[in-house]
């Protein structure tokens, strides 16, 4: 059987699209997905994305990590995901979507930015060493010195792997504070079980938590990821983030086919 794939990145965060609107993709394959992600011997990506019909909304998200298994919310590839559906014209310029945490609304510019509102986030819990919050995936956020020498994959292991966050785990975010709006984050993510080049739950949970923490005052914040650079504003009242976009572009690579 012939799959055609496309592939898509947001700074870096690179996924494996697949239009599964007939339905024909075998969706409890791990091995086969894992297989797919591998960057030697298959196609390539931090994930993979079915886009698939939705009766209520323009199309529905199923978001799987390179590990092969389904998983919660993943920001970069929803924003990957509205470019997509806009190439295939399922949508134009605007769209409301559904995904594992719910309804997303998001917009596409002229210039191929793509807007994408995450869930509202109401519990952060901070502690003296570190954050933590969901915004549709879990995320653990550590402000850390010497960030560019930073060992992201084995402290990033060490804590997704240790007892804070049991057999669930957590994705592991470390950032430091480079102006009043802007900061740098590197991110541990779960189910690829390395570090990424970006990860747009994570940037989202680093802003948030930032302004949680009064390290910025601001509710729009820029985030240097390794693959480049996003945005992230909110509305916030009373300890409660709503109105939350991620902002960043979102690319088509190549295409192609595959037998499996
Ligand atoms: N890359 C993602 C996050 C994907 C989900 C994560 N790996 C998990 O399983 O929690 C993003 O851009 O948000």
């Amino acid at each position: 059987m012939q799959i055609e794939f496309y592939k898509y990145q947001g700074t870096g965060n690179d996924f494996v699209m697949v239009d599964n609107r007939q339905g024909i993709f075998p969706k409890d394959n791990i091995e086969l997905i894992a297989h797919l992600c591998d960057r030697r011997f298959g196609i390539g990506g931090d994930g993979l994305i079915l886009l698939e019909n939705d009766p209520e909304t323009d199309f529905k998200m199923v978001y799987y990590n390179s590990d092969g298994n389904q998983s919660s919310m993943c920001g970069n590839g929803g924003r990957c995901l509205v470019a997509f559906a806009k190439k295939l014209n399922v949508i134009d310029d605007n769209t409301t979507f559904i995904a594992t945490d719910g309804l997303h609304h998001a917009s596409v510019a002229d210039n191929g930015i793509v807007s994408l509102q995450m869930i509202d986030v109401e519990d952060v819990k901070i502690t003296p060493e570190y954050v933590f919050m969901n915004t549709g995936s879990p995320h653990h956020i550590q402000l850390v010195e010497d960030l560019e020498h930073y060992n992201v994959k084995e402290n990033g292991a060490s804590i997704r792997y240790g007892e804070l966050y049991g057999k669930q785990g957590s994705n592991i975010n470390f950032v430091k504070k480079i102006d009043e709006t802007t900061f740098s984050l590197r991110t541990y993510e779960r189910g690829v079980e390395d570090e990424t080049l970006a990860c747009g739950t994570g940037a989202t949970a680093v802003a948030i938590a930032m302004n949680a923490l009064g390290e910025t005052k601001a509710n729009s914040i820029d985030l240097n990821v390794e693959g480049g650079k996003l945005v992230v504003s909110f509305d916030k009242k009373d300890g409660q983030f709503t109105n939350v976009f991620l902002k960043g572009p979102a690319e088509f690579v190549f295409k192609g086919t595959i037998e499996i």
